[in-house]
């Protein structure tokens, strides 16, 4: 039995997360919000899981390193700095980073990663999601995350591929680019479709969450995984042995 503190706990994924800790059988040792006590939380845990804010990261690592405990980062919308302080605490303590935490999504960025890797470079890749009218960052981890898988597969940089936000005249589609387009409305959990368009015929990978039970699920099973790793940057599919 895990004790985990979570820190974001009062945020639509921190009140999934307190269900999907007691359900799983571990105990919550406390929670955070903005302007909480993050060190004196890491003191009373096992591990800390945070879906709270990029502005939150550093302290939260420095918390976790303080405390000598793993930390599962769930947050969505960094930067590089941040995978920068992550890959440094990750000297330190265990830390696993991912822009989704459940099983559909790792699965769907293997598929992914094999369909670039297998498809020629004419089959041009476009990653679509949509989700709830109050996310703050686009375009969302998890579209991030199967652009990198794409990028992978095919063998190229993501960063100098990427192709976000079109409008206006724009001209035609850069040759190798990976685009991103967003949408937000209503209470979407989380939608994401990979698109790979060929030569009179397209494939459409995609992911459809119904609930963020299954985030919560995934972060739970994450963080107990965690607990006793040696330090070092950790991944999803190391979790769920995909
Ligand atoms: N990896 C994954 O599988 C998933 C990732 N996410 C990501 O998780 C994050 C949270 O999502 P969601 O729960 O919907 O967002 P919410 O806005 O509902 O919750 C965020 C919570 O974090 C708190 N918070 C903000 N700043 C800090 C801070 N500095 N220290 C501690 N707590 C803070 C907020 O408090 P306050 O309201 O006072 O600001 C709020 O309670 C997002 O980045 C989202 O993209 C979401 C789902 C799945
Ligand atoms: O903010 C959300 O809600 C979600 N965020 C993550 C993301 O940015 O991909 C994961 C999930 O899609 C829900």
């Amino acid at each position: 039995m895990a004790r985990i503190g979570i820190i974001g706990s009062d945020g639509r994924m921190g009140h999934a997360l307190v269900n999907a800790v007691e359900a799983a059988g571990h105990t919550m040792a406390g929670g955070v919000d903005r302007g909480g006590d993050t060190a004196e939380l890491a003191d009373e845990c096992d591990v800390l899981v945070d879906f709270s804010s990029p502005a939150a990261l550093e302290g939260n690592l420095h918390a976790a390193i303080g405390a000598g405990v793993p930390i599962l980062i769930g947050t969505t919308g960094l930067e590089e700095r941040h995978h920068a302080a992550i890959d440094a605490a990750a000297q330190a303590i265990a830390v696993l980073q991912t822009g989704n935490t459940s099983l559909g999504v790792t699965l769907l960025a293997h598929l992914v990663r094999d369909a670039t890797a297998r498809l020629g470079p004419d089959w041009d890749i476009e990653v679509l999601e949509m989700h709830h009218r109050m996310k703050v960052d686009a375009p969302s981890g998890t579209a991030l995350l199967l652009g990198e898988a794409a990028a992978e597969g095919r063998g190229i940089d993501l960063a100098a591929h990427s192709e976000r936000g079109r409008d206006g005249q724009t001209g035609a589609r850069a040759e190798g680019a990976i685009g991103f387009a967003s949408l937000r409305g209503g209470t979407v959990a989380g939608e994401h479709s990979v698109i790979l368009a060929g030569e009179d015929e397209r494939i459409t990978l995609s992911h459809s969450a119904e609930s963020r039970m299954i985030f919560a699920r995934g972060a739970v099973k994450g963080a107990v995984w965690l607990v006793d790793r040696d330090a070092g940057r950790y991944t999803m599919p190391q979790v769920l042995g995909l």
